[in-house]
């Protein structure tokens, strides 16, 4: 979906087209996401339809397989890089969507390829950033229930219809997650990482959220509430870092990660083969 007439994609069929996995259609083409039927309650006491969904679901794993494949291939080549989350809602004429260009910029001018969700507003913004530093630009993009393509600032980019596969190659490819402000599928992601590191299933994985006008109400939230009536541990507040600079993205990432040749050598102090 271009809405910037400079982009390097612009194309004004574009926005006229939607993808289910790597197929590209028109959309009245289209049915159900691929998410949405493998998640689908199928009623029990229809013997037909139960027997219908034991046969589909076995043929499902081989897509789903399939996916992971073609996700790992097209990752394997990615070296340091940070994934940036945040609205899909933004407009290119915010003063956020300029502050997810400079965060993506700062990212790739610090040698780390930026990962995204590939969507617009902020994914947009922060692969625009990446790609203006010269730095690797990736979109992970997944099929919706409505048109929606790659962002024109996507230098490698992919289109999952599964969400659990991309979600995997968000975490697996990437040294720290950045959160620009957004909403439900933000949060999502956030509290997804938050769970990861909290659990140590990653070890060593900065989060960082950018802006504190923006995200200060719910670390208050998550002190007040969360860590006060005993949910959380006040340690776990510390695995969250809050800046407004750019430039502190890139500051706390390194402070809390050294992931440079020489500084954290793997499996001795806590990286893992993910
Ligand atoms: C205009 C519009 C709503 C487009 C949606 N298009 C999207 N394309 C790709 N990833 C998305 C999209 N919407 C949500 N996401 C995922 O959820 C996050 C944003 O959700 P939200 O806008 O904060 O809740 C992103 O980091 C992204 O990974």
């Amino acid at each position: 979906m271009s809405t910037d007439p400079e982009s390097p994609a612009a194309d004004p069929a574009a926005d006229d087209v939607c993808y289910v996995g790597p197929i590209r259609m028109r959309p009245e083409q289209r049915g159900k996401t691929t998410d949405r039927r493998l998640l689908e309650w199928v009623d029990p006491r229809d013997a037909d339809r139960r027997a219908e969904r034991t046969m589909r679901d076995s043929w499902r794993v081989l897509r789903i397989q399939s996916e992971f494949v073609a996700g790992f291939d097209a990752m394997s080549e990615v070296a340091e890089a940070v994934t940036v989350f945040g609205s899909a809602r933004l407009a290119p004429d915010s003063p956020e969507y300029a502050l997810g260009v400079r965060v993506g910029r700062a990212l790739g001018e610090a040698g780390y390829a930026v990962i995204t969700g590939g969507g617009p507003g902020a994914m947009q913004a922060a692969n625009q950033g990446a790609h203006e530093a010269g730095a690797q630009s990736i979109g992970l993009n997944i099929e919706l229930p409505f048109e929606q393509g790659l962002n024109p600032w996507v230098d490698l980019g992919m289109n999952f219809r599964y969400f659990f596969v991309r979600k995997t190659m968000f975490v697996k490819y990437a040294q720290a997650f950045v959160c620009l402000p957004g909403g439900m599928g933000t949060l999502d992601e956030l509290f997804e990482a938050l769970t990861l590191v909290q659990t140590k299933k990653v070890v060593r994985f900065p989060i960082v959220l950018v802006g504190s006008d923006f995200w200060g109400g719910l670390l208050d939230w998550m002190r007040d509430v969360l860590a006060a009536r005993g949910m959380i541990s006040p340690e776990d507040l510390d695995l969250l870092t809050v800046v407004d600079d750019p430039d502190d993205v890139v500051a706390a990432i390194e402070a809390a990660a050294p992931t440079r040749p020489g500084m954290n050598p793997p499996g001795v102090d806590g990286t893992i083969a993910r």
